[in-house]
């Protein structure tokens, strides 16, 4: 067994099985205790809600509970393990909210692949949340949940592979466009993963400027033109007229590579094919489109990212998630919309430029760190992530209109 293998399942098996459990926020020692936590107590608490629901957030945990839920039909690059696989992925996303956000996290396996009977299910366990936090559930169906509950729902739900992800990586293009000399309006983006990820991104890309003309999509089957007859709405919104056909057609003269699809598909042929000065994403979980270790020994001029923690560079989203939801929740935003998302994009972005605190230096074992090449986004233990991007976020929420509440709690 290798370390990484090892090490990594006795860090979820000992000493305690999970990376979870449960805390008590209110003493529950004394009879006194028990009578106001439990009955008789608690029926009061009870009845103030019933009269006005604006009181659940004054008497529960809900204003801090945000519900992280998979079908596990698309976890990580894995592919479809199921729900009770997926446990450990829907774990890990809750503590890292805790971590880095101190937001509480009942993380929801549901083992249904029918979309209307997902959309209802989380329907109806919804009023428990603050937030719903979709995670790792395959496209198309992810789209049709997401916009479903969006529009019965009146608190936040947002997918993370889709917002968190394109939010996190639009950040680090701009940087990376900025230190290549590029612009967003005229780069040609070759986008392989046609999915949660990959559409999103290219839709929030689009969104801050990026042409539709210079995105080329491509999936399993291939480059994402109009001359195919298997796609759906939303790859079909990419679709080109084009004659390229495969990965390595789209590649050749390519400014950007997005790989948010599986490992080992970005050859070095294809490297070596793009434009002078390229960006290479390879945001695949766990294993990347190409090793980076393999693309930086073939071109020097390149910047690449990875979405793993043991290379330079991680786009990942979780310096998204945690502080979107802390600034959505601190204003008790109804959702999370574009005007946050971009908010969220810029505040990263230029954070990234200013000068990296020490204990992130020695989190990773090193001496100095700058904005540059291998430096393009924040790492993820950044303690200033905390206060700048769930203020960016809530400011945007009130000038947005859809905050509730003006003041944090
Ligand atoms: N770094 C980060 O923060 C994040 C990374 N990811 C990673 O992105 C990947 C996709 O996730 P997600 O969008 O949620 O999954 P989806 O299942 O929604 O989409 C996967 C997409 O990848 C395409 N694909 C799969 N294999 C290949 C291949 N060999 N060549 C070309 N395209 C391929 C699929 O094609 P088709 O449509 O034809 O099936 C599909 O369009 C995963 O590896 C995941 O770990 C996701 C979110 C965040
Ligand atoms: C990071 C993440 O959410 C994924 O790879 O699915
Ligand atoms: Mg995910």
């Amino acid at each position: 067994m290798s370390d990484l293998k090892q090490d990594a399942l006795h860090y979820h098996e000992l000493p305690k099985p999970g990376k979870l459990e449960t805390g008590l926020t209110k003493a529950c020692e004394t009879q006194r205790d028990l009578s106001l936590a439990y009955s008789p107590g608690v029926a009061e608490p009870v009845r103030e809600i019933a009269n006005n629901p604006e009181d659940v957030y004054r008497y529960t945990g809900k204003g801090n509970l945000v519900g992280v839920i998979s079908n596990g039909t698309a976890v990580l690059g894995l592919g479809n393990t199921g729900a009770l696989a997926s446990k450990p992925v829907m774990e890990g996303k809750a503590m890292l909210f805790k971590r880095f956000a101190n937001i509480d996290v009942f993380d929801i396996e549901i083992d249904c692949d029918d979309t209307a009977e997902l959309i209802q299910t989380i329907a109806n366990i919804a009023p428990t949340f603050g937030g719903i936090n979709l995670e790792d559930i395959a496209a198309p169906q992810c789209f049709e949940v997401e916009t479903a509950l969006k529009a019965q729902l009146d608190i936040p739900v947002f997918h993370d592979d889709q917002h968190g992800t394109a939010i996190v990586a639009a950040a680090g293009l701009m940087n990376a466009l900025e230190l290549q000399h590029k612009k967003l309006e005229l780069a040609r983006i070759v986008c392989v993963g046609a999915g949660a990820a990959g559409i999103a991104c290219m839709n929030l890309l689009m969104a801050m400027g990026a042409q539709k003309a210079n995105i080329t999509l491509v999936d399993s089957k291939g480059v994402v033109s109009t001359h195919r007859t298997d796609l759906n709405r939303y790859k079909e919104a990419f679709a080109q007229n084009t004659n390229k056909v495969c990965l390595a057609d789209a590649m050749v003269n390519a400014d950007v590579f997005f790989g948010v699809s599986d490992k080992d598909i970005l050859t070095v042929e294809m490297l070596q094919g793009m434009a002078a000065n390229p960006i290479v994403f390879t945001m695949a979980n766990p294993d990347p489109e190409i090793n980076p270790i393999l693309a930086n020994k073939t071109r020097d001029d390149l910047i690449i990212a990875t979405g793993r923690s043991d290379y330079p560079n991680q786009v990942n989203n979780v310096l998204g998630f945690p502080y979107i939801f802390r600034g959505a929740l601190d204003v008790r935003a109804s959702e999370i919309n574009m005007a946050m998302q971009i908010a969220a994009v810029h505040a990263l972005r230029k954070l990234a430029h200013s000068s990296v605190p020490d204990e992130v230096l020695d989190t990773y074992g090193l001496q100095e760190l700058s904005y540059g090449k291998e430096y393009i986004l924040p790492k993820p233990n950044d303690p200033r992530l905390i206060s700048v991007i769930p203020q960016a976020i809530s400011q945007a929420a009130i000038e947005s209109g859809v905050a509730r509440i003006t003041i944090k709690k």
